[in-house]
């Protein structure tokens, strides 16, 4: 049985558009399944819990954004339950860095008929993350990005990245680098004026910038990727490396493999995981190599 969750909000409407596309194929096809609406956020945390303490023998399904399988991992994590997605958010890097088609017909096809494969998943303190969890600089952004009226209007006419792009560029006049030493497993870094550190599971976050290119979610490693000491310019023009991939030669730019980090920064720093906000520094973050099957 396929238990489907469908965040209706998710890319401003998107989600419910192709649900109802999906639906249409699915009674066509005569697959069993069943539904859920998420009514408020969290609620699909909640949902999964239910099916599991259930124990329902199902294999979940997210019609949504990264927020939403964001959500469900929360809820489903230490289950053996797999996961499949239907991509319908305005970002959904979690797919994007998965290779999960963002055609709903084919993003179904490999769920119905593909093989499921077991991925590493992160946590941050107490909460699941999947993709990426950022800190600091994209910490901020996430922050801006989840409260802003142009998500909602450029969801609507389908450039949901563009809010990503119009906040980092608020962000980047407001916000205050912060002095961090960060100990990854077991070694000792210290870094000044650091803009930010994405922890990768995935490559991609930000609506598809390739903060961490080669992080894979199999080798039960993160991508550590640190950018320090320097000044606005410097760090917008890194950014725009940042969109084509090309940062990782710069002297300003560490990056790191690891599989535990704890950090503590000279003033609290934003912190997201799959760019819902978590909370602020001091953190601790460790990988759960082979922890989620996903389709
Ligand atoms: N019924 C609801 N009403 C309002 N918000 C909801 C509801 N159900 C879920 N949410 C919230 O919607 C938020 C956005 O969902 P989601 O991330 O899936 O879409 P998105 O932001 O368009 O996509 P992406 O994260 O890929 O950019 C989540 O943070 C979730 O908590």
């Amino acid at each position: 049985m396929y238990c489907f969750i469908v965040n209706k909000v998710s890319g401003n409407g998107r989600a419910l558009k192709i649900w109802n596309k999906i639906e249409r194929i699915l009674i066509k096809k005569n697959v069993l399944y069943c539904v859920y609406y998420t009514e408020k956020p969290k609620h699909a945390t909640l949902i999964v819990q239910e099916l599991i303490n259930e124990k329902c023998n199902c294999i979940i399904v997210v019609v949504g954004g990264d927020g939403t399988i964001h959500e469900v991992l929360n809820g489903l994590i230490g289950s053996n339950t797999p996961l499949g997605i239907i991509p319908a958010g305005s970002g959904n890097d979690f797919s994007r860095g998965l290779g999960i088609s963002l055609e709903h017909d084919k993003a179904l096809d490999r769920i119905l008929n593909g093989e499921s494969k077991i991925i590493d998943i992160g946590i941050v303190n107490s909460t699941y993350f999947c993709t990426v969890a950022g800190i600091g600089f994209d910490g901020e952004v996430a922050y801006v990005s989840n409260q802003s009226i142009f998500k909602k209007i450029f969801n609507l006419i389908r450039i949901g990245h563009l809010t990503y792009i119009i906040n980092t560029i608020k962000v980047l006049f407001q916000f205050t680098p912060a002095d961090i030493t960060v100990v990854i497993d077991k070694k000792i870094y210290k870094f000044q004026k650091v803009w930010l550190v994405a922890v990768a599971n995935l490559p991609f976050y930000g609506g598809g910038l390739p903060i961490c290119p080669k992080a894979e979610c199999t080798d039960g490693l993160f991508d550590i990727c640190i950018v320090h000491g320097m000044t606005k310019f410097q760090f917008f023009r890194i950014l725009k490396l940042v969109l084509k991939g090309q940062h990782m030669s710069s002297p300003s730019i560490k990056i790191i493999k690891g599989t535990e980090l704890e950090i503590n920064s000279s003033t609290p720093l934003m912190i997201h995981g799959d760019g819902e906000i978590i909370g602020r520094t001091p953190a601790q973050i460790r990988i759960e190599p082979h922890s989620l099957y996903v389709f």
